[in-house]
């Protein structure tokens, strides 16, 4: 990192900050702003989820319309980009962030955000947080808060990104994590996924960064996809027969179709991995159909009601208790027996399924757009065990399904070790032949060499999914 010389020297404040006895101030004054530091703070604090709390908290207080529109760019916008504000704030300060005050950080956080990546104006943006910070700790912290902003104030994301990055030219990995706000393993799992350490992976990253838009599947047999789109005022997604794409924001869980269950809110990658397995022809029975690990429910629905048209039954194994119930709560009245078990020891009799679905626990490194704290939260040292569970699982799919039966290993993740390493290992130990998966991918582009299939949020609008169709030998 290139420190600076020839600025003024780094703001100096108190050590610690004194926290006020007295109220803070009302969450009226400034409410979006409020709710997004106090979003932070459960993350911070508690190892919260943001889209669990923040959405409770703009009920709670009756947020609405653009307050709770900014709320949500704040809090989550800077969830995401934290590696690179504390690299800025690191910058602008006169001790390491370690040692600041835990919610002065936030504070500092939220408002370098504003002045980095939004359009407040500067002034709005180093005021409202200093207001923040005053109202909880007093104007001792609101001074340094004050001068570390104004500091960031210096330059711009890009001017910041050139002082704080690895230099591009010998580290090109390091200097695009920088610049897209991700973790430095995580740019390399893409890189190594995506084989390059260029073009592509500047795409994939920057497209990682952005807010998703809401993906919706219409269950079959109730509804179709243009009908949704109708109703929701989306539009058809483009390789999903049962998908819609809608822009607007909000919480798509009020829609109406959603609320009479004639659509769930589902990425259209975990739609395409999900009607890949159905697609794959099968010569005899075709009738029973597993989901291994099926909590809360989202493939399990599509899965059973696409069986329910065929004349077929599903039965859903999930280990934890409460994900069971929220698969049976899901199901309705769709052909779906739910069994609570490890799937790796489910006491299913073996070789009795036609179409297994293995949609295995992951690093979610392909959902990261979806949930803002993730990429700070998930540590190089989740991967290993993860992927050993995954080859546990799917050894233990290929048992269940019949001779001739088909597996579908899915991930939302790209990390190597968790696909193509986890099925090339099973495939040589178990015999089973990995089917092109790309053939049931129809009319999806830029789907690379094969078998296997890794969808790209840069490539396909949709979350990093990866799919491995396996056949057991007959
Ligand atoms: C990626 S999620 C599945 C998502 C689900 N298929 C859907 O579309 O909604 C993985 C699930 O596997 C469950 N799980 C973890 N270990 C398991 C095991 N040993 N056996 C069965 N399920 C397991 C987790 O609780 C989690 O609900």
């Amino acid at each position: 990192m290139t420190q600076r010389s020839s600025k003024p020297s780094r703001p100096r404040g108190p050590h610690p900050p004194r926290r006020r006895t007295g109220p803070a101030r009302p969450p009226q004054e400034d409410p979006a702003r409020l709710a997004a530091l106090d979003t932070l703070r459960a993350v911070r604090q508690r190892d919260a989820y943001a889209n669990l709390v923040l959405p409770g908290l703009l009920r709670e207080r009756r947020i609405t319309g653009r307050d709770a529109a900014l709320a949500t760019e704040l809090a989550y916008g800077t969830l995401r980009a934290r590696g690179l504000l504390d690299a800025v704030l690191t910058a602008c300060s006169d001790r390491p962030l370690s040692e600041v005050d835990g919610s002065v950080l936030d504070a500092l956080r939220l408002g370098a955000y504003q002045l980095l990546r939004t359009r407040v104006p500067a002034h709005a943006a180093v005021a409202s947080t200093v207001d923040l910070v005053r109202a909880e700790l007093g104007s001792g912290a609101a001074g340094f808060a004050n001068a570390v902003l104004r500091r960031v104030t210096g330059q711009d994301e890009q001017g910041w990104v050139e002082e704080v990055a690895p230099d591009e030219d010998t580290d090109p990995i390091g200097y695009l994590a920088m610049a897209n706000a991700h973790p430095r393993w995580i740019a390399q799992a893409f890189a190594e996924a995506l084989g390059s350490r260029g073009e592509p992976l500047r795409d994939a990253l920057v497209a990682d960064d952005a807010r998703p838009s809401v993906h919706l599947a219409a269950r079959p047999g109730e509804v179709t996809a243009d009908e949704l789109a109708a109703m929701t005022g989306g539009e058809p997604a483009p390789y999903s027969p049962y998908g819609v794409r809608l822009e607007a924001g909000g919480d798509p869980g009020d829609l109406e179709p959603v609320r009479e269950r004639l659509a769930a809110v589902q990425d259209e990658g975990s739609q395409l991995c999900a009607l890949a397995l159905t697609r794959v022809p099968l010569e005899g029975s075709d009738e029973r159909w597993l989901d291994l690990c099926a909590g809360p429910g989202g493939k399990a629905v599509l899965l059973g009601a696409l069986a329910a048209l065929s004349g077929a039954g599903l039965d859903a194994v999930e280990k934890a208790p409460h994900r069971a119930e929220l698969v049976r709560k899901a199901a309705g009245d769709l052909p779906i027996t739910v069994h609570v078990a490890d799937g790796r020891e489910s006491g299913l009799p073996a070789g009795s399924f036609d179409r297994v679905l293995v949609d295995a626990p992951c690093t979610g490194l392909g959902a990261l757009r979806r949930r803002p704290e993730a990429r700070w939260r998930r540590q190089p040292s989740d991967v290993a065990p993860l992927a050993r569970l995954q080859r546990e699982l799917l050894t233990a799919a290929l048992e269940l399904v019949r001779p001739g039966g088909v597996v579908a290993y899915v991930v939302c993740s790209p990390h190597l070790s968790e696909t193509v390493g986890v099925v090339a290992d099973v495939a040589r130990r178990t015999g089973a032949e990995r089917l092109d998966t790309r053939e049931f991918f129809p009319g999806v582009p830029e789907l690379g060499d094969g078998p296997q299939v890794q969808l790209w949020p840069h490539r396909h609008g949709t979350d990093a999914m990866f799919c491995a169709l396996l056949r057991r030998p007959a």
